[in-house]
């Protein structure tokens, strides 16, 4: 029987079918206008977000890159990935109507028909390089999570002409080529950082040799406080570049390791997290750090990650700069791929991905 708003599901494979198979997502739940949120989707307490573990006095640090490479910029950018691992940037040389374009793309493209949208799914896409989704990892998740998705890994532009979808792909590939100035700005201060005064191209290509932009989109939400737009993660990124929306939702763990700071929306800002890769190759020194998304009870919010990347074949390690100069590794050399088929086989798990790599 077709789910109505009187009888939404019979049980949990009419909504898995409804949800995942034909392509609906949560955006197709959020619009019947359901009054109670589906059971899959309720998360247990300990995730749910708690208002009173929230810092409302912290926040990130709000860099302005215009001066970046003066000492004093530098240093803050350094200061923030250590002790944040989280930052927004501002007078950065992404334009803004490169931004607002790419907003309005991922609207375009989560508006398309389920049917349209599905051609991109797991099962139906022509390639691995693109795909629709729901939650993060439905087949591992004991509860769900209030997002969908489209992923797309860059190869070539030859190929995101003939793979990617017409409504978004121009847009996207622009966010990443005019983001890649401010990619090589930070990569160049954070090596620095480390003592490492040349990013030659193995280093350059180690750091950013490859690149996935997901269009990330949070349909009004019939419960928000029983779940979560996306749960508690770390990146398994190099850096994260992120734009966000005005609506707000995403929240990074504090450095007290118990409380949650909220990034405000910032017009025109893009927001900078360390993942896991660059964790790993700085020796710890940069951390990749926990951060969640809520769900919303009013508003659909967007967002549109680059997650800068190692490619999938290289080994990465702590750098050898920093092992020769006595210092004693506290990770293993690891495939990329592997350590990303870990994190994508699992549900989301707060810190635990990086243990994968751990000595
Ligand atoms: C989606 O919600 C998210 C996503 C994130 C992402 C954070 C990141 O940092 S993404 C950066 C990922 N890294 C790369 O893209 C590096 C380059 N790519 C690769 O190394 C490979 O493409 C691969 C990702 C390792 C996939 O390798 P492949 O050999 O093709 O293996 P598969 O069998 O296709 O995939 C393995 C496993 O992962 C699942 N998966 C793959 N890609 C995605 C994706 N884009 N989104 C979600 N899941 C993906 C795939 O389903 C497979 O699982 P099975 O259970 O089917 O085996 C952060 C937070 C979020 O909420
Ligand atoms: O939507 C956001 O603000 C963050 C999403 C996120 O953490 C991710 O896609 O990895
Ligand atoms: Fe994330």
């Amino acid at each position: 029987m077709a789910p109505t708003l009187a009888q939404p599901f019979d049980d949990s494979s009419a909504l898995v079918d409804f949800v995942i198979n034909q392509g609906n997502g949560v955006k197709g739940l959020s619009e019947m206008g359901l009054k109670a949120l589906p059971k899959q989707y309720i998360q247990p307490l300990e995730e749910r977000m708690c208002m009173t573990n929230v810092q409302a006095q912290e926040s990130i640090p709000i860099i302005d890159m215009s001066n970046w490479h003066s000492p004093e910029v530098a240093k803050s950018i350094c200061e923030a990935a250590s002790r944040w691992g989280f930052f927004q940037i501002v007078n950065h040389d992404v334009p803004v109507e490169v931004l607002e374009n790419v907003k309005d793309a991922t609207y375009k493209f989560f508006e398309l028909p389920a049917e349209v949208k599905n051609n991109y799914s797991k099962d139906h896409s022509p390639s691995n390089n693109v795909r629709f989704g729901t939650s993060f990892t439905p087949q591992a998740e004991k509860a769900l999570e209030w997002k969908d998705y489209l992923s797309l890994f860059y190869v070539s532009k030859e190929e995101a002409y003939a793979l990617w979808p017409t409504v978004c792909r121009e847009q996207v590939l622009d966010f990443m080529e005019k983001s890649e100035v401010v990619i090589k700005q930070l990569l160049q201060v954070l090596m620095k950082g480390l003592h490492v005064d040349e990013v030659d191209e193995t280093k350059q290509s180690l750091l950013m040799g490859s690149m996935r932009t997901n269009l990330n989109y949070y349909p009004i939400c019939p419960n928000p406080e029983l779940t979560v737009g996306v749960g508690r993660h770390s990146d398994v990124s190099t850096l994260t570049i992120l734009l966000q929306d005005e609506i707000g939702g995403l929240f990074v763990r504090g450095n007290d390791g118990d409380d949650w700071i909220h990034v405000p929306p910032i017009k025109g800002s893009l927001v900078i997290n360390v993942g896991d890769a660059l964790q790993i190759i700085s020796n710890g020194k940069y951390r990749s750090v926990e951060h969640r998304v809520v769900a919303n009870g009013s508003k659909n919010r967007i967002s549109v990650p680059i997650f800068v990347n190692p490619r999938p074949g290289d080994i990465i390690g702590p750098l050898p700069e920093l092992v020769e100069k006595g210092e004693k590794p506290i990770y293993k050399q690891v495939l990329y791929s592997d350590y990303v088929k870990h994190f994508f086989r699992k549900a989301h798990d707060g810190k635990k991905t990086i243990e994968f790599a751990e000595l």
